[in-house]
């Protein structure tokens, strides 16, 4: 029904208003949709749309969104849309980040079209928002679209609420947002230069497939990292996040119910304690939020949760203690609503979980264990003279720990140096140029917070030295970014990175290192780092060494290589988390050992032992793509599973026997990515499901051709993850940011 408005005979009004006030994906897709074709405007005339809907809709409430929008719009880092006028962006995921590096580049001018696989906003998680977040997102009217916004001293938001005020301020922006659309690969350009940069998407026949852009960014969340981007693993100490939502039904007795911004445990031991002891549930920290739900987040130890029955059965691989099989679903909801309730002194009557998107209550248990980072923020790729610029936003650029409520104000920071990234892009600066000051940027995300930001919030621009204070836009120099740009050769082959200097010296120290430490085995002599490990006896003698306990190596024989391998692989991958190389067959038969794989492989084994990496630099991993590099022979197992290219132990993920690129782990369903112990395996087809399409469905005709193209569209492939062992202390952490 239109509002009154409409029986004014003003149905343009009442088509804003229903517009501004949508309560969901779909219904700000329509009103839209319906606004825009009764003012007779083209949503895809991108460069005049919103000045145009300025003219048409003379309208008091619009008005007021006008004004907000002109003044953030009238910034001079903006140049009234100047800079980017010709550029053209991709941006992956509609999540708030995505969304919001969407308003930042169609303000620069310019044409951005956004991607997201999802049909519905339907996260109830609660995000905290830093001030400068309220106060940029109220500069946006974020009020207009939403009345409760932040109202009082609220300082966060649903997860949906946020993505409703950003998808709409984009769409009256001129952006286009396509949901539905699951974004598969990159195109690169034709032979013929007939085509820039496109992507490759599902379905395929979507107009989305034809856009040619010179902008990709992605902001897919955590789970997606786009290929060519190296990824830090941070590990720490075993950290087991719970999140639950309850309906908020706002009655009095609930409204009067405070709100919890973060009760740690040191602050607030007898509070831990009672919980332990009346409750028998033990947690580290645990916040409580206020939105369309009431949204609790806590850590959660694990012995209670054994002993609560959550978890069956213990382990000390964190990915198998959370597995899916491994939880009691409804313990768990016992466990969450038991918190909720003694949190909030049995105050919020007649609490009742909340739905999540499929339709189940809404409570997770999360592995904060293990938390991911990209080593850097942006790269170039450049194909047949084509240039791209690719760049990171949100939890693909750096994972939160939820608890920390980091999240949210990191990703708007990294939204306006991205956008700041594509304005030196737009400008024509050189691509080296604009790849080192974005890196510089970047080094210190990671260490913000809201005491070490700038507090001048009505400052705050995409220009990054109003937001962090001494920030040097030049730290990093062009020539130490010529690794993130990757452009073919004249003969078409692609680039082979440079080796690192160092990295024969390194060889050296790790051949003596495993020298020294093998040297008690009269059985083994290692000269080398191929060869000399194929019996499989000299890892074992490296790990009796280290760990006696794991092993005995009195019982092995030299001739049975397998079974030394296939033991030595276990134990590493079982209690350190270090994939195998190869299979123990091929490593015990293979005519040759590529001596890179054992190179990376006894370099995560030297870091775990001696719990620091080798010295003089990083990591011996240096990034390596599919094609171009030297022939070796690295036997049959070396190729993926799924895609049958090669595949470089970096890449490598491996379930049920199978070794596969990591990005072809995905479900044959829906092709979203698998991860350890959550698919389900069809030994039968050899097919691997996500847990939601765990029955295998017959492929047929295009489905079953859409699959073979992504896989042969031959993506680069060379994601890394990276031990690095850190000890992130998480209570402490906890209480620094709080
Ligand atoms: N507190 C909490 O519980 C949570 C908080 N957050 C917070 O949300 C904030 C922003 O997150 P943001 O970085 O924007 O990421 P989001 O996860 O919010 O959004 C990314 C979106 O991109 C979609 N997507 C992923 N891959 C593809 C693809 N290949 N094609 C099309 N769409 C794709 C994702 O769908 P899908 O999700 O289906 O993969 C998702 O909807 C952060 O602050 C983070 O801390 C995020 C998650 C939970």
């Amino acid at each position: 029904k239109l509002s009154t408005s409409s029986t004014l005979g003003n149905q343009a009004h009442a088509l804003f208003d229903r517009f501004v006030a949508s309560q969901t994906c779909k219904e700000v897709q329509q009103n839209f949709a319906e606004l825009c074709h009764h003012l007779q405007l083209d949503s895809q005339d991108y460069h005049h749309f919103y000045n145009k809907l300025k003219e048409k809709l003379n309208y008091w409430k619009a008005k007021e969104l006008w004004q907000k929008i002109d003044k953030r719009a009238s910034h001079p880092d903006y140049e009234q849309g100047k800079p980017c006028a010709k550029t053209k962006c991709l941006v992956l995921g509609a999540g708030p980040c995505g969304l919001r590096t969407a308003v930042e580049l169609a303000l620069l001018g310019a044409q951005v079209v956004v991607l997201e696989k999802r049909t519905s906003f339907s996260r109830n998680n609660v995000l905290h928002l830093w001030p400068y977040t309220i106060r940029d997102l109220r500069n946006l009217g974020a009020k207009k679209f939403y009345g409760r916004f932040c109202s009082g001293s609220l300082d966060h938001i649903s997860i949906r609420q946020l993505q409703l005020i950003l998808l709409k301020l984009v769409l009256l922006l001129g952006v286009e947002v396509h949901t539905g659309v699951n974004f598969k690969g990159l195109l690169e350009p034709q032979a013929s230069g007939s085509t820039g940069w496109r992507a490759l998407v599902h379905p395929e026949s979507h107009p989305a497939a034809s856009y040619q852009f010179d902008v990709f960014i992605s902001a897919g969340g955590g789970r997606f990292v786009p290929d060519g981007f190296k990824i830090k693993e941070l590990r720490g100490k075993l950290a087991i996040g719970i999140t639950a939502n309850f309906t908020n039904r706002r009655t009095a007795a609930e409204t009067q119910v405070a709100e919890i911004s973060g009760v740690a445990r040191i602050y607030n031991q007898k509070f831990f304690q009672q919980l332990h002891t009346e409750m028998g549930i033990d947690l580290e920290n645990i916040v409580y939020y206020k939105d369309d739900t009431h949204y609790f987040v806590m850590t959660a130890k694990k012995n209670s949760l054994l002993k609560k029955g959550v978890i069956k059965q213990d382990s000390s691989d964190a990915e198998q203690l959370l597995a899916q099989a491994n939880v009691d679903q409804e313990a768990l909801l016992q466990y969450a609503y038991d918190a909720a309730q003694f949190s909030t002194s049995h105050k919020l009557p007649d609490l009742e979980f909340a739905l999540n998107h499929v339709g189940k209550p809404d409570v997770a248990m999360f592995d904060f264990t293990c938390m991911h980072r990209a080593e850097y923020a942006s790269l170039v790729r450049e194909r047949r003279g084509k240039k791209l610029l690719i760049g990171l936003v949100g939890d693909c650029l750096v994972e939160p720990f939820w608890p920390l409520g980091t999240g949210i104000a990191r990703g708007f920071l990294a939204a306006f140096d991205t956008a700041w990234m594509v304005r030196n892009w737009g400008k024509g600066v050189t691509h080296l140029q604009v790849l080192a000051e974005r890196e510089s940027v970047y080094q210190l995300l990671s260490q913000t917070t809201p005491e070490n930001t700038s507090k001048n919030y009505p400052a705050y621009s995409i220009d990054p030295s109003t937001r962090y204070p001494n920030v040097n836009l030049s730290s990093i120099k062009p020539k130490q970014v010529r690794h993130l740009y990757d452009v073919e050769d004249k003969s078409n082959k692609k680039k082979v990175p440079l080796q690192n200097k160092n990295s024969l010296r390194r060889m050296v120290d790790l051949l003596s290192w495993c020298q020294k430490h093998t040297a008690w085995c009269e059985r083994v002599q290692v000269k080398d780092l191929s060869q000399s490990w194929r019996s499989g006896l000299a890892l074992c003698a490296l790990i009796q060494h280290f760990r006696p306990k794991l092993i005995d190596m009195s019982s092995l024989d030299e001739n049975d290589a397998v079974h030394n391998n296939q033991l030595a692989f276990d134990i590493l991958q079982r209690e350190f988390g270090i994939e195998p190389i190869m299979s123990a067959g091929d490593m015990a038969s293979s005519k040759e050992i590529d001596q890179l794989s054992v190179v990376l492989y006894l370099t995560q084994v030297h870091n775990v032992f001696t719990e620091a990496p080798l010295p003089k630099g990083k990591c011996l991993n240096t990034p390596r793509k599919k094609s171009g590099m030297p022939a070796t022979d690295l036997g049959s197992s070396e190729l993926c599973y799924f895609c049958h290219q090669q595949l470089y132990v970096l890449e490598r993920g491996s379930a049920e026997g199978k070794f596969f690129h990591r990005s072809c782990f995905i479900c044959q369903q829906c092709g979203t990515t698998l991860r350890q112990g959550g698919y389900t395996f069809y030994p039968d087809t050899g097919r691997f499901y996500c847990e939601e399409h765990s029955e295998p469905v017959e492929e047929k005709g295009e489905e079953g051709e859409l699959q073979q193209a992504d896989l042969s569209t031959g993506v680069q492939v060379w994601t890394i993850s990276e031990l690095i062992p850190l000890c992130i202390n998480v209570p402490i952490l906890f209480n620094m940011l709080h």
